[in-house]
């Protein structure tokens, strides 16, 4: 991977004519004391200005106390104005849906996507733009809610591996209770991204990387279940198919 140095600079600069080109008067991230959307504040903050960084932190039933507390250490370390919009009602009221099923995984993508209207609401409210915080391991696997966590106006660190956002972290001064916790989508009590994929992300991005130079034909077992994976969730990157290109 190239110097982080460069990497920073080079995000800023997608960031800075982005903003300039919308006319928007700056961004929200959503943060959920996770790396991601730690390393994509520091790089808006870097790119704009603290005054045009809002942070919103949406925490729900399950959201564990500590990341309210990485959230605000973050907030100061960034000198960034954040928003706490509690989404744990909001998302009772999907029970209202006749016949609803109750599962963490149903709910899950609902908070997903709930996050998601919460941060367009803000977003329209200050004339602002979403900033995205998907990584290309997350992007490649399809580990995240379709046009949940994945909608945003702009896509600063899609092109970056989970462990390349890692150095990225550490070169931006992200506070290191944020750097060394366990990846999670926060979704349901106890869930990391580790546990529910059912590999390390040492072992995705080793694999990333391999398909990278073969041009995508899997060797190994984590290679094919890395390239079945990313396959089957295509769809979460492409265009809704339809017959527009036929008009
Ligand atoms: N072939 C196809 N062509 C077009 N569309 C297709 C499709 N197959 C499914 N779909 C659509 O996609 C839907 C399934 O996709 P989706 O709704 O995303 O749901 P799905 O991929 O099943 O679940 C989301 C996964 O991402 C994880 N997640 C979510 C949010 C955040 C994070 C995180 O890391 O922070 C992780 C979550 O724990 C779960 O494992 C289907 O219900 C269907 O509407
Ligand atoms: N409690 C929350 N409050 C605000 N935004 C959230 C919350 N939970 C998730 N999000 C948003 O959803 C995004 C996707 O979550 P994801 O877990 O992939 O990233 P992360 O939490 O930033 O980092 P990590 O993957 O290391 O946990 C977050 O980056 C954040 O923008
Ligand atoms: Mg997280």
């Amino acid at each position: 991977m190239p110097d982080c140095s460069d990497i920073a600079d080079q995000i800023s600069d997608l960031l800075r004519a982005t903003l300039k080109k919308s006319h928007a008067s700056g961004y929200v991230v959503g943060l959920s004391g996770g790396v991601d959307s730690a390393v994509v504040a520091a790089l808006c903050t870097r790119a704009v200005g603290s005054s045009q960084v809002l942070g919103i932190y949406m925490p729900s039933d399950v959201t564990p106390p500590v990341d309210g507390a990485d959230v605000a250490t973050l907030a100061r370390v960034l000198s960034i104005q954040v928003e706490t919009i509690p989404i744990g009602k909001i998302v009772d009221q999907y029970r209202m849906i006749p016949g609803f099923v109750e599962s963490n995984y149903l709910i899950g993508n609902l908070m997903a996507r709930t996050r998601m209207a919460v941060l367009y609401y803000v977003a329209n409210r200050d004339s602002f733009l979403v900033c995205g915080t998907s990584n290309r391991t997350e992007f490649l696997l399809g580990y995240c809610t379709k046009h949940g966590d994945n909608a945003a106006d702009v896509q600063p660190i899609v092109h970056l591996l989970k462990t390349d956002v890692w150095d990225l972290a550490r070169f931006l001064g992200v506070p290191d209770s944020i750097i060394s916790r366990a990846p999670s989508a926060g979704l349901w009590h106890g869930q990391t991204d580790e546990d529910e994929l059912g590999i390390c992300y040492a072992e995705i991005d080793a694999a990333i990387k391999s398909l990278d130079k073969s041009g995508w034909s899997p060797v190994s077992e984590t290679e094919k279940k890395v390239a079945a994976r990313c396959a089957s969730s295509l769809h979460k990157q492409n265009p809704a198919p339809s017959l527009l290109n036929q008009v």
